[in-house]
């Protein structure tokens, strides 16, 4: 077993050391001159914190409500593709280490185990992240099996009528498994074009034509809640709350869509302000700090999300090790709302 990582960013060493260098790449990178990529984590190191003293920070308390349901942490597990490729035990064991941690974690559509598989394999509250497919019954029929297994809310990724050009992909000639949820309902036998064979997959596969007219379709088909995710201005963020979205979640896809998107925490404010209060707004893009978490709550999210330290722990430790970044990233947080002497982020004076 690798030594042990203190952390986030030493256990994305350690996987970088143990993972193929096809599957490194595809989880570390992003698109394109990766200036998002960079931005999503340097926009955080930007944002001071000023602290208070002589506050009883005796009973502060990280717990938190996410659509009406109890978490120990603000801090959920951003959907990511293809866990396999980081540990045999992929998906069941990221499902695993969220329940332990009491946290929920939204399931890909592109998993590499089946929905109904990492809905049985632990009790825990759990979310399911849709693609919108060229064949909509395909999506249809994914939102079905997800409300029937328990899935307590549709999270429907909103940037990604695309995929962003990811050059590392390209070269590694990256080759992705079978999206197990997707058998039976779309060939996932994709002739790869010499080039990533995720990009010709979704070329082939992803809808380009979904639009917001279509929001009340997947609404009329569920009762599940709807987030939507990828939304990085106001105007968006109106229209989010107008078609009847339950939350939002402000992403740039860990930067690898749109190069030169915004970083997330740089417009979260503008994405809160225009809800006002009407729904819950969420952030995932370069959380690596508990500090970073805080300045997320201070400008309004209601909790986070992590795609890639998620994967980093699995990649270096299975179960364990996502366990361990779940929780050196509370700890950090709670050490942060200790330190800066604010039980209540929303309180803070950042700068
Ligand atoms: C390897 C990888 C796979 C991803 N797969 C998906 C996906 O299947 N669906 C989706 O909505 N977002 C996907 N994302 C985006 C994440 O949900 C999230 O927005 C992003 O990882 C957050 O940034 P972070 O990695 O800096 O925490 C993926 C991101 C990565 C790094
Ligand atoms: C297109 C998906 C299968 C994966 C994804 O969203 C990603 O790699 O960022």
């Amino acid at each position: 077993m690798a030594a042990e990582a203190v952390n986030v960013k030493e256990f994305q060493e350690l996987a970088r050391q143990v993972l193929p260098k096809m599957h490194y790449d595809f989880y570390a990178g992003g698109a394109e001159d990766q200036y998002t990529l960079k931005e999503n984590e340097e926009a955080f190191k930007r944002i001071i914190i000023q602290p208070r003293v002589l506050v009883d920070v005796s009973g502060i308390d990280p717990s938190t409500t996410v659509l009406g349901f109890n978490i120990s942490m603000p801090i959920m597990i951003a959907p990511t593709s293809m866990h396999k490729l980081a540990n045999p035990e992929g998906e069941l064991a990221t499902a695993r280490a969220a329940a332990t941690c009491n946290t929920i974690m939204v399931l890909s559509s592109s998993s590499t185990y089946r929905l109904e598989e990492v809905a049985a394999c632990c009790n825990a509250v759990r979310f399911f992240q849709l693609f919108m497919y060229k064949k909509r019954d395909v999506s249809a029929k994914l939102v079905q099996r997800a409300e029937s297994s328990g899935y307590k809310a549709i999270v429907l990724t909103a940037d990604t009528p695309r995929l962003g050009r990811r050059e590392a992909d390209i070269k590694n000639k990256l080759i992705v498994p079978e999206f197990e949820n997707l058998k039976g309902l779309l060939s996932t036998n994709v002739v790869p074009d010499g080039g990533s064979s995720l990009a010709a997959y979704a070329k082939e596969t992803q809808d380009a034509s979904l639009s917001w007219e279509d929001i009340a379709w997947l609404k009329s088909i569920t009762n599940m809640p709807i987030l939507i995710k990828g939304i990085l201005t106001h105007e968006d963020a109106t229209r989010a709350v107008e078609v009847g979205a339950a939350g939002i979640i402000v992403s740039n896809h860990g930067a690898r869509q749109l190069d030169y998107s915004p970083s997330t925490i740089s417009v979260l404010e503008e994405v809160v302000h225009a809800t006002g209060g009407k729904l819950p707004v969420f952030l995932d893009g370069g959380i690596r700090r508990g500090t970073d978490i805080f300045k997320a709550l201070a400008l309004g999210a209601k909790a986070v999300l992590v795609g890639r330290p998620v994967i980093y722990g699995l990649a270096a430790m299975g179960e364990y090790g996502v366990k361990r970044v779940l929780e050196l990233l509370k700890n950090e947080f709670e050490l942060t709302m200790a330190l800066a002497g604010l039980p209540n982020p929303k309180d803070a004076y950042l700068h």
